[in-house]
């Protein structure tokens, strides 16, 4: 009434006032649906017309209906066509009118409607993924509101229990091996199933005890060689310094020395030249009085020459092996075995990975794929080997390291066949009272004799921090770490400008035979410190070292455990310290904690106590300059040399441009003040 008085006031005709009230309508109920969408759960229904309308314009499909349900997907072939009212449904037509409000029902109707996959009926009840690790229970039936649907089954989901990780028995109880090697000694007399020429030998180098890794490992070696089975393949993860060579060398040389025939039977592979001659020597020592021959094949003689030490060709025309004990680097091993004619692998018994965790790292050429194809040891190859000689063929793996990884993950790659765990990376306490298990705490552990230290230190100051220390601390044998070649060269020649001490630099960049000679020196102590990068830092003996000085902050915990390892070895006393800047803080103390390392403590010492070097250190860098200089012209004439006898002129317009660019790569980089 009022809108027609209000629209007969602004002057509308009746047809006009009927269509309008018609759009009002519309739109009221459009509000309505909205917000029956926004609310699944409780879908607002609009209040129906009190007259029940004639239905006039075409039906809503199914999804329509279920959208104002709260059901956002349905099969979009499905329409409904009934026309009829049904308790649970709601009528409404294309513009959204509601013809018919659905009432809830008390009692359980037949479904009339089309039935919901399981799907439909998830997303409808809020669970838009399945989740495959999540179980889905059943329970009672229960028809939603207004849903016009009939949901037989209602889901509950049961979150399962968190997974925990469980280690292999093997990595979970290995043995355990001590770091205290001062007060873990054994006489060497103490040890049995070793000959007497060991014995010998083991008194030619001074060795009275045997430290706590020989001890376990050595005995466990020669049990498993006296077993008619396949004997069971080990890891050892023992800290720096330990004893490790002489941990496999001794048992393989016992078990190799007494049978006289002459074949390939131990190969021991090591990552670099410079750690493979320190094993092949280990072995020249214990093998002196046996017939026992050992070759080192690690790519510093010509290949000519290693084939010479590894195959000749007998009488009959046929190649036979040389040596007994093989010790090589993997790459070169495995141009070996493509290479060399009649080299063979197919009598080893020993496969030797001595810092297995660089080497696996790394898989120079995938070698460990050669390797065990040169063994043969496929499944058909074992079964002929074992009714042949049942316990003799069986090649046995030897993993060492002071990092050796514990993730069984990386491990399985390398086939180990039963494997035994020896390793001194384990808490004090079982994980339970029942079993022997252990939980591994950290990573990686340090020799018990060495003595770790920080010191806080302001770039600039850094060259200066490396000479109090020496002089402070009156270290006869120090190394000095830093991150690159160029660091090591600068720093090397900043400190020979102190005048005061024996200064060498050791890095990549020196060829293998002056990098012996150098290492000799270090070792027999005619160098006071030795600068060098990370090349030194895993696996080398270098004789007594008092302190290791990191320059610059390790990257990695590895190269941390490793550089510090090179004092404090063989129970002796020995120091690290680390040299930090304020940026480098964070990150090293990162690194700590990831191999859980609460022994590193800050230094005593100020910065403010360098100044007595003050007037030494300004006179060590005006040296540094003019070396510089000299080292500058040195090598532009050098460049010049080598472009003259290619053919080209260095005075060319071209020559002038290739040295300035060079002298501007070279230059800057050795310009750079030494600390960062
Ligand atoms: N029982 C022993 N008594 C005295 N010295 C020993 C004994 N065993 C080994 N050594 C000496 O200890 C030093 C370190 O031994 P080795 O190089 O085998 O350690 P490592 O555990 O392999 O260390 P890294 O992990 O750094 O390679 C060597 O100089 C070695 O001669």
């Amino acid at each position: 009434m009022y809108s027609n008085l209000e629209n007969s006031e602004i002057g509308l005709s009746e047809r006009e006032v009927r269509l309008n009230s018609r759009k009002k309508n519309r739109t009221k109920n459009k509000s309505n649906l909205v917000a029956a969408i926004i609310d699944d759960e409780h879908p607002e229904c609009p209040k129906p017309p009190k007259k029940k309308k004639k239905m006039t314009g075409p039906l809503l499909t199914k999804d329509e209906i279920c959208i104002s349900n709260g059901v956002e997907e349905v099969d979009q072939s499905e329409s409904v066509e009934s026309t009829k009212k049904e308790d649970n449904q709601a009528v409404v037509n294309i513009d959204g009118e509601y013809l018919e409000c659905p009432k809830p029902s008390k009692k359980k109707k037949k479904m009339k409607g089309p039935i919901l996959t399981k799907e439909e009926i998830c997303i409808s009840n809020g669970v838009e993924e399945e989740d495959h690790s999540e179980s889905v229970e059943p329970t009672k039936k229960e028809e939603p509101p207004g849903t016009g649907f009939t949901i037989l089954e209602e889901f509950k989901v049961n979150k399962n229990n968190k997974v925990f990780r469980v280690l292999p028995t093997w990595l979970a109880k290995p043995s355990v091996i001590s770091c205290d090697l001062s007060n873990n000694k054994m006489p060497i007399t103490g040890l049995n199933g070793l000959d007497k020429f060991l014995h010998d030998a083991l008194k030619r180098n001074k060795i009275e005890y045997f430290f706590p890794v020989q001890q376990q490992v050595i005995p466990w070696l020669l049990e498993s060689q006296q077993q008619f089975f396949r004997p069971c393949d080990m890891c050892v993860s023992a800290p720096t310094g330990s004893g490790k060579t002489l941990a496999f060398v001794l048992p393989t040389v016992q078990a190799l020395w007494r049978q006289s025939v002459r074949r390939l039977r131990c190969l021991a592979v090591l990552p670099v030249h410079d750690l493979a001659v320190q094993v092949y020597r280990v072995y020249l020592s214990f093998c002196a009085g046996t017939n026992l021959q050992v070759a080192l094949i690690s790519g510093q003689a010509s290949f000519y020459d290693e084939q010479q030490l590894l195959v000749r060709k007998g009488k009959t025309g046929q190649y036979l092996t040389k040596p007994d004990i093989v010790v090589c680097t993997p790459g070169r091993l495995v141009d070996h075995l493509q290479r060399t004619p009649g080299f063979s692998l197919k009598s080893l018994r020993f496969l030797i990975i001595d810092e297995a965790d660089r080497i696996m790292e790394e898989e120079h050429n995938d070698w460990l794929f050669h390797v065990e194809k040169a063994i043969g040891l496929s499944s058909e190859h074992l079964v002929a080997q074992k009714l042949s000689q049942p316990w003799e063929k069986y090649v046995q793996k030897l993993l060492f390291s002071a990092t050796l990884s514990q993730d069984p993950e990386k491990l399985t790659r390398l086939g180990l066949f039963q494997p035994k765990l020896f390793t001194s990376v384990v808490s004090a306490e079982p994980t339970d009272n029942t079993s022997q298990s252990h939980h591994f705490i950290g990573k990686f552990t340090t020799p018990a004799e060495l003595t770790e230290h920080f010191f806080k230190c302001p770039p600039m100051l850094k060259p200066l921090a490396v000479y109090y220390l020496l002089k402070k601390f009156k270290y006869r044998s120090a190394l000095c770490f830093t991150n690159s070649r160029s660091a090591t060269h600068r720093l090397c020649e900043l400190l020979k400008q102190f005048g005061d001490l024996k200064v060498a630099e050791c890095s990549s960049e020196i060829s293998k035979a002056p990098r012996d000679k150098l290492l000799k020196e270090f070792s027999t102590g005619k160098i006071d410190l030795l600068v060098c990068t990370d090349a030194v830092s895993r696996g080398m003996d270098l004789g007594v070292v008092d302190c290791v000085i990191s320059y610059d902050s390790p990257k990695y915990v590895k190269n941390y455990i490793h550089r510090a390892g090179r004092a404090a070895r063989a129970g002796r006393p020995g120091t690290a310290i680390t040299i930090l800047t304020d940026s480098e803080m964070h990150g090293f103390h990162k690194l700590l904690g990831m191999a859980e390392k609460k022994n590193v403590t800050p230094l005593d010492m100020q910065v403010e106590d360098f100044e007595i070097y003050e007037e030494q250190f300004r006179k060590a860098l005006e040296g540094l300059k003019n070396t510089v200089k000299e080292e500058i012209h040195t090598k532009i004439v050098q460049h010049d040399r080598a472009r003259q006898k290619r053919g080209f002129n260095p005075r060319s317009k071209v020559g002038k441009v290739v040295s300035t660019k060079f002298v501007k790569r070279h230059g800057n980089n050795f310009i750079k003040q030494p600390s960062h």
